[in-house]
């Protein structure tokens, strides 16, 4: 186990995202633990990339798209305002993630959207770091990749259900774990028919109950593929037959996730509904850094809930477990399929039951090819899917 003094360098990957900016809190609290090294984002926010670049005095700073002379001209100026250093390296482009990725940090934190974070999560894992991974896509898409890469406790899981699980996995053994119970908070339609469904707006599906993320898993906390995905994960993750993996809406998401043991036994990780405490446990496996988020206050009443999913109105869950239970390439093609048209719903293209019926739709026309799946061969997989979602959305689009 690491000496709890060593500062542990960090390479974060989409840091100015919800995850990366609340692993900057993180690492700004606690200095004397972390220190980045090297930070990547889309590049959609120049100034705020040159302001995190110049504060934690990073060596690699990459975007993978955007004007270089800008964000050297931003750094410049951060620089000269706060008197630091100028970041040395600038990395513009696709690769941009991937460079950060492989720099040998102790710890990469793989907060990117979407599966384009496959090829990082691989460089990580490449490079001997120790995977914080938020990025579940990559682990999805990627899966018999990733695990093959994987060494011994390499993936500390960030997202918080899976976090919560592998703090609960502690009270126990391997083969005393009868399964897993994920937590949902059925999103903001929760208790919808499906009929009621049919006419809800982007801006509705973007109200998530309790957490503030990017848009594109608060979309998929709306449809429950974020559910969907999470079983797959948890699967991957544990090395746990899909089938051991269960499912429970509990609206207030106070308990993060579960585990049951052989013996009866329930053990959960609970507190706020906030991402603190697993964004620093992924950062400082297995330590606990103190004061990292208010405790929950059990001199107030409080009633939790706990239902079972509504399959009908919700299919996402029931599909992930057809794609994930296939293995292969279908994980790929769900999550691409869904990426597409979380965009086409956000662009008023579908509706909102569109986006898992034409999930539905793509994955039942896939056919995956036999032999050992590769990147290259997951990136052939997501082209297929995203080509045959766009024709799907043409035929429904309004
Ligand atoms: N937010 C949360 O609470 C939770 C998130 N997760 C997972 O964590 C991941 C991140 O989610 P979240 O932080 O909410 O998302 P956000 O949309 O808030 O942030 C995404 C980040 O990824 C960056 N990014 C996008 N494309 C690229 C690229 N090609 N190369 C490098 N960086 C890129 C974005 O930069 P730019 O804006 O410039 O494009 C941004 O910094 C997702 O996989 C999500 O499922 C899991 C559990 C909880
Ligand atoms: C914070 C986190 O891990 C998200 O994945 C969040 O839990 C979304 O939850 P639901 O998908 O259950 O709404
Ligand atoms: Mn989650």
């Amino acid at each position: 186990m690491d000496d709890v003094t060593t500062q542990r360098t960090v390479s974060l990957l989409g840091s100015t995202g919800s995850i990366g900016t609340q692993a900057c809190q993180i690492v700004r609290a606690n200095p004397e633990r972390f220190r980045i090294v090297a930070l990547s984002a889309g590049g959609r926010d120049l100034e705020l990339v040159a302001q995190q670049a110049v504060e934690f005095d990073v060596e690699l700073v990459g975007i993978a798209a955007g004007d270089r002379a800008k964000l050297e001209s931003l750094i410049a100026d951060a620089a000269q305002a706060t008197g630091k250093r100028a970041v040395s390296r600038v990395v513009v482009g696709d690769d941009a993630s991937v460079h950060a990725a492989g720099v040998g940090a102790d710890v990469v934190l793989n907060g990117i959207t979407g599966s384009i974070g496959l090829r990082p999560t691989v460089a990580a894992l490449e490079a001997g770091s120790t995977l914080a991974l938020a990025n579940k896509e990559s682990l999805i898409v990627g899966g018999p990749i990733v695990k093959k890469l994987e060494k011994p406790g390499q993936i500390v899981p960030v997202d918080s259900e899976h976090s919560a699980i592998a703090q609960s996995l502690t009270s126990g053994a391997a083969h005393e774990v009868r399964k897993l119970v994920v937590t949902a908070s059925g999103g903001p339609f929760r208790g919808m028919t499906r009929e009621q469904l049919g006419d809800v707006t982007p801006e509705q599906a973007l109200k998530h109950p309790n957490f503030a993320m990017g848009r594109v898993i608060t979309t998929n906390s709306a449809t429950l593929v974020n559910k969907g995905l999470e079983v797959i994960e948890a699967h991957l993750l544990f090395d746990i037959p899909i089938e051991r993996v269960e499912t429970v809406v509990h609206a207030q998401q106070y308990i993060h996730s579960m585990v049951e043991f052989h013996d009866g036994a329930v053990v959960a990780q609970l507190g706020l509904p906030t991402m603190l405490v697993p964004i620093a446990m992924g950062l400082d496996w297995p330590h606990r850094i103190p004061d990292v988020e208010t405790p929950i206050d059990w001199t107030k009443a409080m009633n939790w809930t706990f239902e079972p999913l509504d399959d009908e109105a919700f299919p996402a869950v029931r599909l992930a477990r057809e794609v994930g239970a296939a293995g292969a390439t279908y994980p790929a093609v769900y999550n691409a399929a869904n990426e597409e048209c979380v965009e086409a719903f956000h662009d008023r293209r579908i509706g909102f039951l569109d986006i898992v019926d034409t999930v539905e739709k793509v994955v039942g026309q896939h056919t995956a090819t036999s032999g050992e799946l590769d990147v290259d061969g997951v990136l052939a997989a997501e082209t297929w899917a995203r080509a045959t979602a766009h024709d799907a959305i043409d035929k429904v689009a309004r």
